[in-house]
Formats: structure tokens, sequence, C-alpha cells
């Protein structure tokens, strides 16, 4: 079990790490305080030694910043990191508190050697991002790496926990996942956001750290999950007049691109032998801005949830319940999306859009637009006012995540019935017959697909005269979660943040999002092709060659969450490979 423990100064998180491993026979401590020089700081050398008096015999303390190589040399025995600050502070004084200074590196190898440990391990942090931002160029460095190495341990660890005037919170176990608007979630939610809008932190996107043993007795806070929202819904932090409107989306970096191509010569490797790879990382580094790309951290995925009308009209396998259902158990950390997710290091949140049901958890549904849509068939799925709203909340999740870290987005669906809509869209914007774009969804048979491409057909009528206007095209026969969607892959687009497409739904959505937003396609793979057909038409549409065919047909984003390790191997290959001139190895000839 891998447990990040967080709190404050003087919080008890480090006596709370103890108590974790209370039952271990031995414990390795690594202590990254340094040896302290008593003659000039007494008072530090007194906070090390109270440390060290409450710790027993069984301790065996090693002194290193060296975390990552120290957890991979001896992988199971159990260990205490205390702290990640004192680990921060010390790369700093080591190699410069100057804004140049890049630790991504040092912080991606930690979370890697956590992510890779087989034992009982709980590393202690400070959480500082609850105070104000410092004053001090310094400062604010300090606080900025440490909640991008939080975040990232965090999205390695099996559980997360903050400890408050000795009270153990659980981030994940309050409303079984969406929590804190950190990247990784490892920032559990402030007791008082500030205006406008629920600040990053009161976000949820706690790292899907679900694991089987967890049901720890002092899990509990639901107050802390539940602050962001008033009266059970989330004030809007984006003002829906102008969501539909976007500026004009800047390309990724050209000369970083072509830079990086060059830099992948010198790597120790034939040149092009790692094919499509090398495409993946060029991309990556273009759209950073950096050559080679920095290791990707933080990725984040955000599962927009929503009903259909015209699930009641037999064109799904399944009953409309199950939406409720799903969205219950994603965030659980059940489903397969949050499987693939702990397993690529990505946070996971399920957002309510739209379901059919008033009793969602307040979090999830802090964007709630309305309950299920009008049936598409009759066309208006919604009201253009929701359809604004749907995109701004779409957005404002984009935003949140991009501004509390997220290095790469992915956005995920759940809706029973949302095929239907996702294949008007598709065949409407890629003026395909409803025969040739509508499939299986989740397994109908032969009567329920003809009622399927029944409903698609006259869907497509109502949809073909807004064809050129998004928002009323959304409105028609999309609706909120898909608009939601939307709003979310053009503004990561505009915040310049890569994103991972998944299936038929989220990519017939990435079509309206490029109309919207033109350009914004230069900021998105394809995770995979879906077997649903529509999905390859938008593929093509979209000029996007798909990184997986794995015949998968899900949706949730976990065709874009199996493909995720791919891209971020492809930046680490970029990063990380020795060039030929650095280990000695004679280039062609
Ligand atoms: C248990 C279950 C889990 C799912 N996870 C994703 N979907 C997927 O299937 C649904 C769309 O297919 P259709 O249009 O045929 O209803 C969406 O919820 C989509 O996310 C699921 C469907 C089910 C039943
Ligand atoms: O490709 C998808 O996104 C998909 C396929 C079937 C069911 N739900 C989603």
């Amino acid at each position: 079990m891998r447990t990040l423990v967080l709190g404050g100064t003087r919080s008890g998180k480090s006596a709370r790490a103890e108590d974790l491993l209370a039952t271990a026979p031995q414990v390795r401590y690594l202590a990254t305080g340094g040896v302290p020089n008593a003659g000039a700081d007494p008072a530090w050398a007194a906070r090390v030694l109270a440390h060290q008096t409450r710790r027993d015999q069984r301790y065996t303390t090693v002194e290193t910043l060296a975390l990552a190589a120290e957890l991979r040399r001896a992988p199971t025995v159990p260990t205490l990191i205390d702290d990640l600050g004192n680990w921060i502070t010390g790369l700093l004084d080591e190699s410069g508190w100057n804004h140049q200074t890049d630790l991504s590196e040092p912080i991606s190898e930690l979370a890697d050697a956590v992510r890779a440990f087989d034992g009982d391990l709980v590393i202690v942090s400070p959480e500082t991002g609850l105070s104000v931002v410092p004053g001090t160029a310094a400062g604010r460095r300090f606080q900025d790496l440490l909640g991008a190495a939080n975040l990232a341990v965090a999205a390695a660890c099996d559980r997360v926990e903050l400890v408050v005037a000795g009270q153990v919170f659980r981030p994940d176990a309050t409303t079984a996942t969406p929590t804190s608007a950190t990247p990784t979630s490892a920032t559990p939610a402030p007791p008082a956001p500030a205006p406008p809008a629920p600040s990053p932190a009161s976000e949820s996107n706690v790292p899907d750290t679900r694991a089987p043993d967890t049901a720890a007795p002092e899990a509990v806070a639901p107050d802390i999950a539940a602050s962001p929202v008033s009266g059970g819904r989330a004030d809007f932090p984006l003002d829906p007049i102008d969501a539909e409107l976007f500026d004009t989306i800047a390309p990724p970096d050209e000369d970083i691109a072509e830079q990086t191509r060059g830099h992948s010569l010198n790597l120790t490797k034939p040149p092009g032998s790692l094919g499509r790879l090398e495409d993946l990382a060029v991309w990556i580094a273009a759209c950073q801005g950096v050559c080679p790309p920095r290791p990707l951290t933080a990725p984040q995925i955000a599962v927009f949830a929503g009903d259909h009308g015209v699930a009641r009209q037999g064109v799904s396998a399944f009953p409309p319940e199950v939406t409720a259902q799903m969205v219950a158990n994603i965030a659980g950390g059940g489903a397969a999306i949050n499987v693939l997710a702990r397993r690529a290091g990505a946070g996971v949140q399920v957002l309510d859009l739209s379901v059919d049901t008033e009793d969602t958890d307040p979090v999830i549904a802090r964007y709630k637009v309305r309950r299920s849509t009008g049936d598409l068939r009759r066309g208006q799925a919604m009201t253009l006012a929701e359809a604004r709203r749907s995109l701004a909340a779409g957005r404002a999740v984009a935003d949140q995540l991009v501004d509390s870290g997220a290095d790469l987005l992915i956005a995920g669906e759940m809706g029973i019935g949302n095929t239907t809509p996702a294949a008007v869209l598709t065949g409407t914007l890629t003026e395909q017959e409803p025969v040739v774009v509508v499939g299986r969804g989740t397994g109908i048979d032969d009567a329920g697909w003809i009622r399927k491409t029944a409903a698609v057909r006259d869907g497509m009528r109502f949809a073909r005269p807004h064809r050129d206007d998004p928002l009323s095209l959304l409105a028609a026969v999309a609706g909120p979660d898909l608009a939601a969607i939307t709003g979310f892959l053009a503004q990561a687009a505009l915040r310049k943040t890569p994103v991972i497409l998944d299936g038929t739904v989220v990519t017939s959505a990435a079509l309206v999002a490029e109309l919207l937003a033109p350009g914004a396609r230069a900021w998105w793979c394809a995770g995979h092709r879906s077997t649903e057909p529509a999905h390859g038409f938008a593929l093509l549409e979209l000029g996007l060659e798909p990184i997986l065919d794995l015949s998968m047909r899900l949706g949730e984003g976990s065709g874009a969450a199996a493909a995720l390790p791919v891209v971020t191997g492809a930046v680490d290959l970029m990063n990380q490979m020795a060039t030929f001139g650095d280990a000695g190895v004679s280039g062609s000839s």
C-alpha cells in the first residue's frame, strides 16, 4: 500500500505516517531534511530530534535526496519518506532557486519509483497550497514545485490522506473520487473556496487512488468534498453568454517540432526506427514549446455523464438507469476507465451534466444543466441557453485542470444511448448516410439497430439546417454532456494543452469543437479506433490516425487511457535516451 500523507505545518502528518507503519517489523526512514548543523540552527536540530525520539528501534534512517534510487534499490522494504518539502528544498539548493530550474525529471522519476514500489510506503508532504501565494519569487517557486511533486506522487500512490489538526481526512473516500481540483487531485478542497467559482483546489480530480483494501475507518470528511457547492449546484465560473466564442487557436510550435526531429536523429537508434512514437513525441514537444519534451506527469481525465431522451426508444442494449449507476461506479473507482487511469497514472473525475436523476452527489453534479434531454428524433435536445451553459461548463473544467497543472487532458463520457446523438453529429458533419454511421453501441440486436438507424435518420433531418452553427447543432440533437465535451476539447486547444481523443462519442464532439474553434484539432491525437463505424468517418474528417486499434467499443475515455502509456513512453524516449555522442556509439556510415 502506497500512501501520500499531506498536511500543514505541525498538523500531525508525520505522526500519522508513523502510525500507518506501526505494525511493520522494520522501517526504512528516508530523511530529506539533511543533517542539521545544530550550532547554526538549533531550532531546526530540536525539530529533527523530536521526530527521532518519537520513532522506535524498528527504524533505520537514511539521509538522502536520491529518493527514487533508494526506493528502487529496495522496492519492498516498508519505507517512510519524510518529507517532500525538504526534498524540493534540497534539490533547489543543489540546482538553484531561479525560475529556470526544472525539476520535472526528478519529480517524474520519483513518481515512477513510487509506482514501481511493491510494499508499504508512506510519503509525507506539506500541503502549502491552501495558504496565500508567497510574496517572494523563491517562495512561489517552492510552492509550485511542491504542488507538482504532490500531484505526481499522489497519482502514483494507492491513497492520499490529508491531516488537519491531527484529524485524518481521505479526499478520495469522500465522494468516491471527485475531489480536489489539483491535477492528480492530491490536494483536497479548501474549506472556503474563493469566489468567483469553485477554486481549482475544490474541483474534483482526485486521482483515482482507490485500492481494494483501503476502507480505512477514518475515511470520512464529506463536508470537505461538498464545500465548493452552494445549494447543491456549483456557480458557473464562466459567463455562458460568450461560451461559444473562441479566440484564434494558435498551432503547436513548428520550430520546436523541427528541433525535436533533429534531436531524435542524435539518439542511439537508427533514424525513424521508433516510427510513430517519434511523431507523438515531436507533437508533444510542439504542444509544450519545449525540445526535448518534458515528461508528462499530470494527465487528467474528465468523464462527462448525461442521459438522452432517445434512449427510451430502444436504441441501446441497456436501460437508461445504468447511466447513474455507472456514474457511481466511476466515482467509486470500479469502472474500466478507473483501472486504466490508475495504471497510466492519470487522475479521473466524473461530472453529471444531465443524468436523469436528482440524486447525484452535489460535487459530481456541480455543473448539472438539466435531467436527460429531449428526444432528438423530434429535434431540440436542449435549449440554446442550456447549450451555452454546457459549453461553459466544459471550458471551465478544462481551465481548472490546466490551471492546477494538468499537462495532458482526456475527455470521457458515460450515458446510455449516447452513441445515437454521436452518430447524428458525425453523420451530419461528415455528410454520411445514417446506415453507414450507425453501429451496435453497447451491443444492440438487428431490430435495435433498425430502430437506432431510424432515430439517427430523423435526428439528422433536424440537424442538417444547423450544420454551420455549432451551438444550435448541439442544442438540436446533442445534449449537455456532448456540449460540455465540445467546450472542454476546444478550451484545451486554446490553453495549448494536448488531448488524447477517445472513441466515437468524444470524437463526434471533437467535430463540433473544430467548427467552434478552427485549428483545435492540431492539439489532439486519436487514442484509438473504435469499432463504431461513425468513428472512422470522424477521424478521417479530422485527419487523425489512431494510435491503437484494439476493437474496443466502450467509451468512458478508455481508448484514450489505453493509449496514454504509449504517449508518455514516446515522450520519455525523446527525453531519456542517450545520444550517439554521450554513449560513445558510432553513427551510420
Ligand atoms: C455497463 C456499461 C458501462 C459503460 N461504459 C461505457 N459505456 C458506453 O455505452 C454507452 C453508449 O452505448 P449505447 O448508445 O449503445 O447505449 C455509453 O454509456 C458509453 O459510455 C457503457 C455502457 C454500459 C451498459
Ligand atoms: O466508441 C465509443 O466511444 C463507444 C462505443 C460504444 C459504446 N459507447 C462508446
